[in-house]
């Protein structure tokens, strides 16, 4: 990437593209290598001072030399354990060497730059996106180069990051905890070649309500979500001991592979709000059978639910016959679909 390119790529914040232009940009589609591991980029020294040592040390002197002090309201719990950080950097760059070794790498909240320090040995043209100015001028100062874009990852626009990088993306983060439902709803439902792989850490409630099948307590609207537009995949469990301060709550390191349920067509807006609509009013009230959570959007369509669906509640309904039941319910509006990329638009009503 060219010192201009970078420029750009740090100042983008939405780049205003058409759907027209979205739908004729063919972005590139993650393939598996042929052959085995692959090395990616120059090896870049890590930035020096705060980071020189091995262990708990390492992660933890970003914020112990800068003073900063964490803000809750940013969900900011850093990552202290050297240890911690090497096994999740690891586990990201197999998952990226298997699954999409072209993808460009974009780390989600980098913080004092506790992951980005190993990540950028490997990956020297990684984006950061970050939305505290403090932490970005840290990172500014102790980065050299560094691709730092001060902003929300909320408004980030991911078809328009992967079209300045001609790749598809690997994103990894530590990630605030009082967004991750909707940072992984913007990742999931972005247009399909748009992210190959993410491997991010959550609460590990989260990560169970991702990764649940029917018939449990866990299966939701995230489950189905997670299930439709990718392979999610719990690699570990993390320690609360391992963040500073530390969190309540135990926490989990997730792998999302990135592929398309056939049944989904992610351009098709219609499809995508109505399934939304669907999934949401089915387990809003989820102790009820679907005859009954979906009488009114049923009248409203002038259809009645067939016997298959009729009797189940929410969580008995495996997500591919949600996209089947949101082609029976909104067939006639499906006759004309509208074909523009969620992602595409400021709001989705997930959030
Ligand atoms: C859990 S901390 C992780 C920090 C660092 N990666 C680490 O592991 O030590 C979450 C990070 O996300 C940042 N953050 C919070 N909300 C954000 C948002 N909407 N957009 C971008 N970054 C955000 C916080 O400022 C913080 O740096």
């Amino acid at each position: 990437m060219t010192a201009v390119s970078r420029l750009a790529f740090q100042l983008a914040v939405r780049p205003p593209l058409s759907s027209s232009l979205l739908h004729q940009r063919a972005l590139p589609t993650c393939r598996r290598p042929a052959a085995p591991r692959r090395r990616h980029g120059t090896r870049r020294q890590a930035p020096s001072a705060s980071y020189g040592t091995e262990g708990d040390a390492q992660a933890w002197s970003g914020f112990r030399t800068s003073g900063i002090r964490p803000k809750q309201s940013l969900g900011q719990n850093f990552l202290r354990d050297g240890n911690m950080v090497s096994r999740i950097v690891q586990s990201f760059g197999a998952a990226v060497d298997e699954l999409c070794p072209d993808a460009h790498v974009v780390e989600v909240g980098p913080g004092l730059g506790a992951l980005t320090t190993r990540l950028v040995e490997r990956y020297p043209d990684m984006l950061a996106i970050e939305i505290d100015r403090r932490a970005v001028q840290y990172l500014h100062e102790n980065f050299d180069g560094l691709a730092v874009r001060h902003g929300d990852v909320l408004e980030t626009d991911w078809p328009g990051v992967a079209a300045e990088v001609a790749k598809p993306l690997a994103v990894i983060g530590n990630l605030p905890y009082n967004i991750v439902s909707q940072i992984l709803f913007s990742l999931l439902e972005a247009p399909s070649g748009t992210i190959g792989v993410a491997v991010v850490m959550m609460q590990k409630e989260v990560a169970e309500r991702i990764a649940a099948k029917t018939r449990t307590k866990a299966y939701g609207i995230l489950s189905v979500v997670a299930q439709l537009y990718a392979k999610p995949r719990m690699l570990f469990k993390v320690p609360n001991t391992v963040f500073y301060p530390q969190p309540d709550v135990t926490s989990a390191l997730v792998q999302f592979e990135f592929q398309l349920d056939e049944c989904l067509d992610v351009r098709n807006t219609t499809l995508t709000r109505g399934l939304r609509t669907v999934v949401r009013t089915a387990f809003n009230q989820r102790r009820k059978v679907l005859r009954n959570s979906l009488r009114t959007l049923c009248e409203e369509k002038g259809v009645q639910l067939p016997d298959k669906w009729a009797r189940k509640r929410a969580e008995e309904v495996p997500p591919p016959e949600f996209v089947e039941m949101t082609r029976f319910l909104f067939e006639k509006e499906l006759e004309t679909p509208e074909l523009v990329p969620l992602s595409d638009r400021p709001t989705t009503v997930w959030r």
